[in-house]
């Protein structure tokens, strides 16, 4: 592990034994970048993200708790992605590297977290595999009442030209070409295959319950203020989400993994 930066924020950049790396900001428990051990990056990051703290990183996977989007009245993509985590720890062994980070109320700034008053306890770890990422993420109610969130982790995956790229396993619209705008989601199979550029990736998840699947599309890539215009063209977002918000006892954990796999 090595601490490095991502634009002005503090990031960790861990190396796999084949070579694979990962570098996440600690602000938002953010993965800006995962290149396999053929020096490959999977993941898109706009050339406009904002990287200093003041704005959501647009790009790579960003955490959303405990709202999804403005299905709610509280803070679009909820707070995670604005707070700034801790590296609770790190390794590795003979095949894989990890690092986990964690995220408490008190971690959270008090302006946002005036907007979403519980006791909350949030762990993410990223486990690099030979051709292979798994993020493991926990939200634990460390209250004394029940709350309701949602959860997704919005990866933003690298591609040449998405017009070339498909996505198979969806159940009503398999195999899905992307075009224009999208902004859809499914319930969720357990895997779906992505395939582009020659690559061909596995998305697996569990504990969550949907797949969001986004790309703006021009018009809607040219309102934004963090992305330049053609990059649209370049990534596509497919999320595990728990859109909707479902409550969570107090003294309860929830998890949701989310794995990527290269294959063949
Ligand atoms: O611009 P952001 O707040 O990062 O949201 C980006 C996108 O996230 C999700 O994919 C939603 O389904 C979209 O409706 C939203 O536009």
């Amino acid at each position: 592990m090595k601490m490095v930066t991502f634009g002005d924020l503090p990031a960790v950049c861990i190396t796999a034994p084949d070579g694979a790396e990962a570098t996440i900001a600690l602000y938002g428990a953010h993965l800006a970048s995962w290149k396999t051990s053929d020096g490959r990056e999977r993941l898109f990051m706009s050339e406009r993200s904002p990287r200093d703290g003041s704005a959501a990183i647009r790009g790579g996977v960003p955490v959303i708790f405990p709202q999804f989007s403005t299905r709610g009245t509280g803070q679009r993509h909820g707070v995670a992605r604005l707070s700034h985590w801790r590296l609770v720890d790190h390794g590795s062994d003979a095949t894989t590297a990890w690092a986990e980070f964690a995220l408490t109320q008190h971690d959270v700034p008090p302006a946002l977290a005036a907007g979403w008053p519980h006791a909350f306890a949030l762990t993410l770890r990223f486990t690099l595999r030979p051709g292979a990422i798994d993020m493991r993420f926990t939200v634990t109610n460390t209250g004394d009442a029940s709350f309701d969130f949602a959860a997704a982790l919005h990866t933003y995956y690298a591609v040449d030209d998405f017009t070339r790229t498909v996505l198979e396993g969806l159940p009503e619209a398999t195999p899905l070409h992307f075009g224009p705008k999208l902004d859809n989601i499914y319930a969720a199979p357990p895997e779906l295959a992505l395939t582009h550029d020659g690559a061909k990736l596995r998305l697996q998840q569990q504990g969550f319950t949907e797949w969001v699947v986004w790309n703006p599309g021009a018009e809607g890539a040219a309102a934004l203020n963090d992305m330049a215009d053609d990059e649209w063209q370049r990534f596509v977002c497919i999320e595990p989400a728990r859109v909707d918000k479902g409550a969570l006892a107090a003294g309860a954990t929830w998890t949701g993994d989310h794995s990527i796999t290269v294959t063949p």
